[in-house]
């Protein structure tokens, strides 16, 4: 078959304009450094989930063994897929939907279901970081809105919600998302969250419009000043009374935790949503390497500051609500005084029950087990007032960031400058993870559509209209109950779900002692004989029983989602109606859809041409292997040429004419011989 003429691209290296060069060719766009492209990838791996799942994780989850948990499964699975994600896209340089096809046309499904699977989490993520823009915004008054029920209600049933539950929750609830009382009920878009949401994809929009370029100059600022705050809030935070208590009880291990499976779930899908693995965008950016990059230390590297982030960040969290749990504590110690002291004067009891001074929380818990024999002060209504209570409550998803710790963040002298700082770190961590999302999104996009690539501007904008439209059903009244929806199971569960084909696809489609040789000749060293295994047994298997873990928690669990009721005032689980459940299905079914699709497509496609088919795959992607003649795509017209990897002539001389302008231009260029399976 007459191989179609080479797609020609119009190829810029700095100011010096190269022509229309054939696609295979033009040199592929690259890092301005090392250290921005670790920024890149540290910046869309460390996102909201470090600074509030992962904190909540590790309290609910038994404290320090739900740490030392998470590093086990960290080690055997984070790194080694993370490592073979970035050595996948580091050696094709293609984005995820190219990557796959070179393994096998037939797994181009996974590059597609990473990218729905980015969009789904691009279109709530960036929502969470409107509901930061709202919080900036309401954050430069003194003092804070959320600080008394007086500054926060004005209309007197307002006043009522507030006083019953907490200011900071009432704000949450009714100022910012002035929430329905169940998902059913719509509300309505809340004007100021679409317009903080719309603020939200402008600021993404003009963060990617030059591609890596721009970008990768947004990353410097929006990865490293997330630590720049959580060291301060750290600092400030140990300062405080109560910080340390906070810590103690987080760092205690509870090690019974181990026996429970969910906790295992919920641990791994934490290292696997973490990282990032299986959204596209980690292969996204390594296509940007040069192949000689040590991919290996990169995954290592990447991991390990991922996981110390998540420390620093439930250090901090800890801190400040062993902080705020302390004086909650307090106020309870004196109530229950004024109660003792009214019980005495009443006769009811001895005066020996009063104590000699003022109790501190920790001397109040030792005189109430002395005190309270056969249970006497709880009958006469004294409670045992205790840290580790007040340290339970309010801890989870999005009320930790927006209730809890704003409401912490009232008692810190100078508070509004605190609430700015940390809401303007949320939205940063959010924008860079944003900006991995997007880029996961439009990197294999424009690699598989080369039409796409004259209009990579245009595709970038429409990409964040579309974002910004489907992303208005976040910010009705009833948004926040979608957001969970998504957090929960409709992003979520598809990742677990891509990332098994992609460990099937390099670890035994493509076969990992192959896989092996490809890194040895792209880094000239061969990897670790632990990673065949992990990659073939392990880390698949444990990926596996994640899945099922899930599914069977799905099915034995009718899914719920945590509801605001107005008028008790009051946080209630409610089961997801029919219509919600058929979405959350839906949506999952949908994304992991292109795999299957995608496949019979490429079967029928290839029974249709009569290829023979008698390996799977026998496409490999390193220079000049005799094997890439019979790659399953269209056989070049001449195999030979393409086999050894040459092009033709004129385009060899424009290549080298496209290195030497770069090297002027300073630009760093990667010779791109693209890959060898067309
Ligand atoms: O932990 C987070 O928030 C992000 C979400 C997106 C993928 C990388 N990690
Ligand atoms: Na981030």
């Amino acid at each position: 078959m007459e191989k179609s003429r080479p797609e020609l691209e119009e190829v810029t290296v700095g100011d010096s304009s190269l022509g229309l060069l054939p696609e295979e060719v033009a040199p592929r766009p690259s890092w301005g450094s090392k250290l921005q492209y670790i920024l890149a990838q540290v910046g869309f791996s460390v996102g909201l989930g470090n600074v509030w799942r992962f904190p909540y994780l590790c309290h609910q989850n038994g404290g320090g063994a739900f740490l030392l948990l998470y590093f086990l499964l960290l080690v055997i699975i984070g790194i080694p897929l993370f490592f073979l994600e970035l050595a996948a896209g580091q050696s094709i340089r293609q984005g995820s939907i190219g990557v796959w096809k070179h393994i096998s046309p037939r797994l181009a499904g996974i590059g597609f279901a990473s990218c729905v699977v980015c969009f789904f989490v691009a279109l709530y993520y960036n929502v969470i970081i409107g509901w930061s823009l709202f919080y900036i915004f309401h954050s430069f008054q003194y003092p804070l809105p959320w600080e008394s029920c007086s500054t926060a209600a004005n209309q007197t049933e307002e006043v009522w919600e507030c006083v019953r539950s907490s200011p900071a929750t009432y704000f949450w609830y009714r100022k910012a998302l002035n929430i329905t009382d169940w998902i059913e009920e719509s509300g309505g878009l809340n004007g100021a969250l679409v317009g903080c949401l719309f603020l939200a994809w402008v600021v993404v929009c003009f963060s990617m419009i030059r591609g890596i370029k721009s970008s990768g100059k947004v990353m410097y600022f929006s990865s490293i000043f997330p630590y720049v705050v959580l060291l301060c809030f750290l600092i400030r935070g140990l300062l405080l009374e109560g910080a340390v208590d906070g810590i103690r009880i987080m760092f205690t291990p509870k090690l019974e935790i181990w026996k429970d499976i969910q906790v295992w779930r919920q641990a791994a899908t934490q290292v696997f949503f973490a990282l990032g693995l299986g959204f596209g965008s980690i292969i996204a950016y390594s296509s940007y390497n040069s192949r000689t990059n040590n991919c290996h230390f990169d995954a290592i590297l990447v991991s390990f500051i991922n996981f110390m982030t998540s420390i620093l960040a439930t250090l901090v969290v800890f801190a400040v609500l062993g902080f705020r749990a302390n004086i909650i504590t307090q106020q309870c110690i004196n109530e229950t005084m004024m109660v003792l002291k009214s019980l005495i004067d009443g006769g009811k009891l001895s005066a020996d029950f009063l104590p000699a001074k003022n109790l501190s929380t920790t001397d109040y818990s030792l005189w109430y087990q002395q005190m309270d024999v056969n249970g006497i002060l709880r009958k006469h209504k004294i409670e045992d007032c205790r840290v580790e209570n007040e340290m339970n409550k309010g801890v989870e998803g999005t009320g930790l960031a927006f209730i809890t710790f704003t409401e912490a963040m009232t008692l810190f002298p100078a508070s509004p400058f605190w609430s700015v700082l940390f809401f303007f770190m949320l939205q940063n961590l959010g924008l860079s993870t944003m900006l991995g999302n997007m880029q996961g999104i439009i990197t294999p996009l424009l690699d598989n559509f080369t039409a796409l690539r004259k209009r990579k501007v245009l595709f970038t904008v429409v990409c964040c209209i579309f974002g910004f439209l489907f992303g208005l059903v976040f910010v009705q009244r009833s948004g926040n109950y979608f957001v969970t929806m998504f957090d929960d199971y409709s992003a979520t569960l598809p990742l677990i779900i891509v990332v098994i084909f992609e460990n099937v696809a390099v670890a035994w489609i493509y076969g990992a002692d192959r896989f092996m040789d490809d890194i040895e000749e792209m880094l000239g060293w061969r990897p670790w004989l632990i990673y065949k295994y992990l990659w073939k047994y392990i880390s698949l298997l444990a990926m596996l029983t994640l899945l099922l873990a899930s599914l069977i928690r799905m099915c034995i669990a009718h899914p719920t989602y945590r509801a605001w009721n107005m008028e008790e005032a009051v946080e209630m689980y409610l089961e997801y109606p029919p219509w919600a459940l058929a979405l959350l299905i839906g949506l999952i079914i949908v994304a992991s859809l292109p795999i299957p699709v995608l496949f019979f497509k490429q079967v029928l496609k290839e029974r249709w041409q009569g290829k023979s088919m008698d390996t799977f795959s026998q496409c490999s992607y390193h220079r000049g292997d005799t094997a890439d003649h019979i790659c399953m795509q269209e056989s070049p017209a001449d195999p030979q040429g393409q086999a050894n990897g040459s092009a033709s002539a004129d385009t060899e001389e424009l290549a080298e004419k496209g290195k030497l302008l770069a090297e002027d231009s300073g630009e760093e260029v990667e010779e791109d011989k693209g890959s060898l399976c067309g």
